[in-house]
């Protein structure tokens, strides 16, 4: 089944799709820091109408979030991308990176020298994920669920899109994405988190392609990396759970053009009645997607990236009046509104990284997006794909 004109939100995993349409009441607006009370204030004043809430966080845990109570929601089998037939933006588009590839770079060389500046201190700086964005200026407008439809193909990860806040009048802007990371879910009393950190580029010769995955696996950089998220993460749920295991340990999680390390994380609720948005605070942003230390890590993104993240690196998702939900890191996505869209990819910055090696990083995970596009990172139409 393709998407439906009037849903505004869809998560789109390997296990079914979940969809809502309609906004009916906006969850007052606030930081992470309140979301649960704000849930669950709203869940219990509630008089018609599903008792569910969805929407998405922003990267900064002090700006406010745009979540909303939906008109109806539906669950179905997974999306598929069979009926999805045109297969690039139609018309010429442009693409301007911002910033550079090469400005990118220098911002990794400058993040690697605050890295060993730090070294020794107490709280000395250890990781930072640093983005970089593509504004791309299409032809037309950009039909969202088209591009939505189209990240389907690609059956290793979550595809999601939600409405994002907008001053002007007309369809808002959203955000559409093709995530391969569970920030955290919460069914019952089961709490699961799988966090990635740990990348290679995925290539289209299978010898190549296993050598790639061959040498994440044995790099040390990369384990020791992805080690500290498991670390952080681990930590930051122990309050809230009896018994954090990793029941698979570490393993080779590939998307369509990367391969990652990942480790699912699963945790049992000491007390039943903890809702998933205090885990969901507890958590986010975790040092995948922002460094460590957290806060230190959040001023040299500020600092050094120089744009808003706005919702790139947030989390998506939904929960309900029981306090279940699922809430994906917003990874692999582009803000799109009418005929321009902003995409963004970022990579975590350790002692040892190489600034060409992390400009590679980001242009295959670009690639996610720019496939469902058609397009290269140059703006060019990619051969005609098969639908
Ligand atoms: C920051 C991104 O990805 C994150 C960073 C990773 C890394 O540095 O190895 C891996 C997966 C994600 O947690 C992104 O896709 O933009």
């Amino acid at each position: 089944m393709t998407p439906d004109k009037s849903v505004e939100f869809w998560l789109s995993a390997q296990t079914g799709s979940f969809s809502a349409s309609g906004q009916k009441q906006l969850l007052p607006r606030g930081p992470v820091s309140t979301l649960a009370a704000r849930a669950q204030a709203f869940m219990n004043t509630l008089e018609d109408g599903p008792s569910v809430l969805v929407g998405a966080v922003p990267f900064d845990r002090n700006a406010a979030d745009f979540i909303y109570q939906p008109v109806s929601t539906d669950n179905q089998p997974r999306l598929s991308s069979d009926g999805v037939t045109q297969a690039t933006l139609s018309g010429a588009c442009t693409i301007t990176p911002a910033p550079s590839a090469q400005a990118y770079g220098a911002a990794v060389a400058r993040c690697l020298q605050l890295i060993a500046g730090t070294r020794g201190e107490p709280a000395e700086l250890r990781k930072v994920v640093l983005s970089r964005t593509l504004e791309l200026a299409a032809a037309h407008d950009i039909d969202p669920e088209w591009l939505f439809g189209h990240l389907g193909h690609d059956r290793s990860i979550t595809a999601f899109m939600t409405p994002l806040p907008s001053n002007a009048t007309g369809a808002p802007p959203m955000l559409i994405g093709a995530t391969p990371e569970l920030l955290v879910s919460r069914i019952g009393r089961t709490v699961v988190s799988h966090p990635l950190a740990g990348s290679s580029r995925r290539h289209a010769d299978s010898a190549l392609d296993r050598q790639s995955a061959q040498w994440l696996e044995r790099s040390d950089k990369n384990r020791r990396e992805h080690m500290e998220v498991v670390d952080a993460v681990t930590e930051a749920l122990a309050p809230f759970c009896d018994d954090v295991s990793t029941p698979e340990g570490t393993t080779l999680r590939p998307t369509a053009t990367m391969w990652h390390l990942g480790t699912r994380i699963v945790g049992t609720l000491k007390d039943p009645e903890t809702p998933v948005g205090e885990l969901v605070n507890a958590l986010h942003p975790t040092p995948a997607v922002c460094g460590m230390p957290r806060e230190r890590a959040a001023q040299v993104i500020h600092d050094l990236e120089g744009y808003d993240r706005g919702f790139y690196a947030g989390t998506v998702g939904w929960m309900n009046a029981s306090g279940d939900g699922e809430w994906y890191v917003a990874l692999r996505c582009a803000e799109v509104h009418g005929a321009k869209a902003r995409l963004f990819a970022g990579a975590g910055i350790v002692e040892g990284s190489e600034p060409a090696a992390e400009i590679d990083e980001t242009s295959g995970k670009l690639l996610a997006i720019l496939g469902a596009l058609g397009i290269d990172e140059n703006g060019h139409l990619l051969r005609e794909q098969a639908a």
